[in-house]
């Protein structure tokens, strides 16, 4: 007899922590399970929804839920997202979301979805479950950052910071020797035993909301990283779904890309560096010089995308002297946002030069340029190392041990991807290619998120 709830739809709740990178990837996953008409209803705070409801591509299946985040002393009044804070007191605005627990649970009595997805909120199963709700924790993180820093066998003691040399290992049976940080990079990690909201810290939150769940989900893909989500399967003994990377549909029609489009087509094909960090780092304004510099130094033509760095009101006052008489009619320095996506998909566009976020990542191992990496934080790096050592897609700019790039390093990197005809120049054009392939083929991403609604549907089936 064939299972009825195999192909009968759902109803999925989703409640992501209240930062615009954590709600975007969960509601373009949201788009594809309401392609497959699947409902969702979606949990955020009202700034979120004027930012969030354009990207809606199936309103008569999405629904948006606002609620209140309660105000939290020390946050600014008003507080709704992590864009309305210093990144320093985000162990605020976790306490705040933590508020919503009972408006939460109250509109879940009325919704009564058969799944609810979340991140940060770790007691969305406790409300979850007497529902008769599954639970299933979605990670929007690259699975090597998971696996490195959040799983039980790393061992965090409750209210210790972790030494130096616990920061430095690896936890045991962590399945890569390339994929790692080096020296001081290790430091990064740090936060973890930090605190997280209110009496918790952050592995305390993060590993609960994975333990408590029906399963584990990921937005990443096997063939990139099967390695570590076997490992965080076996770490938490549960099932761990894979999304892929739920990347949005290409947007043609936007006109604010036009001018950058233009400007871009006067340049020969493949000649162009861009250069793109993201949408938080910030360089000091020695490593914005070096960086501008050395871009300089290729002779190439440019467009650079970065915020003002540290201490400055603008880009164009932390330029290097006579850097801007210098490379005039060649390139193009802006501290505003640009259509990085479509810069990409760019034929003038030769080399990206990124600081290897885990958006930025799958945006670069999908497009034909060769790839520079200036990763900065932990997860960056870890991408990074990932690109640079495993895949050999790419190379990492060399740094001194503390960190630091210099005018030369940049140059050096950038000019050892570009040349054809030398070593890194094959290798990591001849790798590249092999996996634009394999990311880019007919399917791949559908084909993930029909797999991971059959995994979901599976939970779902009444128990013998
Ligand atoms: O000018 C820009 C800059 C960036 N972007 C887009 O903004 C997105 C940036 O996302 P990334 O994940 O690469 O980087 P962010 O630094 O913004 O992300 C943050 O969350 C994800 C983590 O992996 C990163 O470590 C963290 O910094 C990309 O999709 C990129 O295409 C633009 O469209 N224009």
């Amino acid at each position: 007899m064939s299972d009825p709830t195999m192909d009968r739809t759902f109803h999925v709740a989703m409640f992501p922590w209240l930062a615009i990178g954590h709600m975007t990837p969960f509601l373009h996953l949201g788009n594809n399970l309401a392609a497959r008409g699947h409902r969702v209803s979606f949990y955020l705070p009202k700034k979120a929804l004027s930012l969030l409801q354009d990207h809606n591509s199936h309103p008569d299946l999405i629904t948006f839920h606002v609620f209140k985040v309660p105000h939290v002393d020390g946050l600014p009044p008003g507080t709704e997202t992590a864009s309305d804070i210093p990144i320093s007191d985000t162990s605020l605005l976790v306490a705040a979301m933590d508020r919503t627990r009972d408006q939460f649970e109250s509109s879940l009595l009325e919704t009564r979805p058969d799944f609810v997805f979340y991140d940060v909120a770790h007691w969305v199963p406790m409300v979850a479950r007497p529902l008769g709700i599954k639970a299933i924790c979605y990670k929007v993180v690259a699975a090597s950052s998971i696996a490195i820093a959040l799983v039980p066998a790393r061992k965090v003691v409750p209210g210790m910071l972790l030494t130096e040399k616990e920061l430095a290992e690896v936890p045991p049976g962590y399945p890569s020797r390339t994929v790692v940080l080096h020296g001081g990079e290790a430091r990064s990690l740090q936060f973890v035993s930090m605190p997280f909201g209110e009496g918790i810290t952050f592995y305390e939150r993060t590993t609960a909301a994975m333990r408590e769940s029906d399963a584990l989900a990921i937005r990443t893909c096997r063939e990139l990283e099967g390695n570590f989500c076997n490992y965080i399967s076996e770490q938490y003994g549960k099932p761990v779904f894979l999304t892929g990377p739920v990347l949005p549909f290409p947007s043609t029609s936007e006109t604010s890309e036009e001018q950058w489009i233009s400007r871009l087509s006067q340049f020969e094909t493949g000649s162009v560096i861009f250069c793109a960090f993201g949408s938080q780092y910030i360089l000091e304004i020695d490593q914005f010089q070096e960086l501008l510099l050395g871009i300089e130094a290729t002779e190439r033509p440019f467009l650079v995308s970065l915020k003002p760095p540290n201490g400055a009101a603008s880009v164009e006052e932390a330029f290097p002297p006579g850097f801007g008489e210098r490379t005039k009619g060649r390139g193009t320095v802006t501290g505003g946002w640009v259509p990085q996506p479509q810069i990409l998909r760019h034929k003038s566009v030769g080399c990206f030069v990124s600081h290897c976020g885990f958006g930025s990542m799958w945006e670069s191992l999908m497009c034909e340029s060769q790839l520079v990496l200036v990763p900065h934080l932990g997860d960056q790096i870890l991408n990074a190392r990932l690109l640079a050592e495993e895949l050999r897609v790419a190379v990492e700019v060399d740094r001194t041990e503390h960190g630091l790039f210099s005018k030369e390093s940049m140059r050096k990197a950038i000019e050892s991807v570009m040349d054809p005809d030398g070593e890194v120049g094959k290798t990591v054009r001849k790798n590249h290619a092999r996996w634009r392939e394999t990311l880019t083929a007919t399917n791949f991403m559908s084909d993930y998120v029909d797999e991971f609604v059959r995994n979901l549907r599976s939970i779902l089936r009444p128990h013998a």
